[in-house]
């Protein structure tokens, strides 16, 4: 504690953006321009008391090996906040391991949050960052702060449009002169694919497996398009008519056909936006492009398979799994041309 003081507290300006993942939580300190914290978004409580025993890391150890009593929670579902309690402790525990409880100047913390968040719930994260010893709070849409991180100016009169696929939902917005002009948000991104390939398996192979296998599978050999050279992986879970373990090889076009509606899903929404989105910005978008961003982009050729059916270049951001962290702290630097950003004070 006392060496984070000395590490922390002698530098006056002290800024930082958190990304509230469905699974993991990031941190970005500006001053340091580096992510500081990664840990998954879960919080261990006392299934009576309600009371907070652990968060992150040691929260998730807990998962499974612990007493009845004590319960794992995810309070971010599906790019939602499920349960907002448990959310303001767990940022509360997050900005207080960053800075150490021998704060004297007080941080300025920017957060992102999904683009559906209802009023109720903005107020009770930017209450949550200020109770956590905060000096300012602000709020700013995943999408936006993806847009920034992936190295887009958002400030200029030209439209952008980006699509962040997370693990519980895909952001979509095109973006000029600092604000959202269209957006959607749905709730298909990246963990459906891990859910399609559980399904798959186990209607063609009556094999029964977790979706950590299936997300294993997904990495591996998992694209959004048919691979010239076919791939192939083991996968071993329990065979439902058995009930013994049993070990199947599975191919790239199994996966494909697996994930196929789920990938498209996204491809039609991103469609939709293009359809609504003002044809002086769409005619931006046509030269600039999209880019894609967020883990759930990352499957192989998902990018190809979007430029495909929306006939416009789609680029990769270079910081996938990262870039709503980055651009939530570069946010900070440029609240003065950001529209609708909230903001509470100590
Ligand atoms: N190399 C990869 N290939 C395919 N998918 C990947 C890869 N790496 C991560 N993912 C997937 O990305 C998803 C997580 O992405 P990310 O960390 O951007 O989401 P998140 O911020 O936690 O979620 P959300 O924005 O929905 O709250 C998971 O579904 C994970 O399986």
């Amino acid at each position: 504690m006392l060496l984070k003081f000395f590490e922390n507290g002698f530098n006056i300006n002290k800024s930082i953006g958190i990304d509230l993942g469905t699974a993991n939580t990031l941190v970005y300190y500006k001053q340091k321009n580096k992510i500081v914290l990664n840990e998954p978004s879960v919080v261990a409580v006392d299934r009576d008391t309600k009371k907070v025993l652990a968060v992150g890391h040691e929260a998730k150890e807990m998962i499974g090996k612990t007493p009845d009593s004590i319960i794992a929670v995810r309070p971010l579902r599906e790019g939602v906040i499920a349960d907002y309690d448990i959310t303001e402790a767990m940022i509360k525990y997050f900005i207080k391991k960053v800075f150490g409880k021998f704060n004297i100047f007080a941080p300025e913390v920017m957060i992102c949050v999904p683009i559906e968040v209802t009023g109720v719930e903005k107020r009770a994260v930017l209450e949550a960052a200020i109770s956590a010893g905060a000096k300012r709070a602000y709020l700013i849409e995943e999408a936006r702060a993806a847009a920034l991180g992936s190295g887009i100016d958002i400030s200029v009169a030209e439209g952008s449009m980006i699509v962040d696929i997370g693990g519980g939902s895909t952001d979509i917005a095109v973006i000029a002169l600092g604000g959202t002009v269209v957006s959607k948000s749905i709730r298909i991104a990246g963990n459906n694919f891990d859910e399609d390939i559980v399904r798959y398996v186990k209607k063609v192979h009556n094999l029964l497996i977790g979706d950590r296998t299936a997300e294993y599978i997904k990495t591996k050999i998992g694209s959004a398009l048919p691979l010239e050279e076919e791939e192939y992986i083991d996968v071993k879970g329990r065979d439902l008519i058995t009930g013994l373990p049993k070990t199947i090889s599975l191919s790239s076009t199994e996966v494909l056909e697996a994930i196929n509606d789920s990938l498209m899903q996204i491809v039609n929404n991103v469609k939709s936006v293009l359809e609504k989105t003002p044809p002086e910005l769409a005619a931006d978008i046509v030269d600039k492009g999209i880019v894609m961003t967020g883990g759930g982009s990352l499957i192989r050729n998902f990018t190809k398979l979007m430029s495909n059916y929306t006939q416009l270049p789609v680029y990769l951001a270079e910081n996938a799994l990262e870039s709503v962290v980055i651009g939530a702290g570069m946010a900070l630097d440029k609240i003065d041309v950001l529209r609708q950003i909230e903001k509470e004070e100590r």
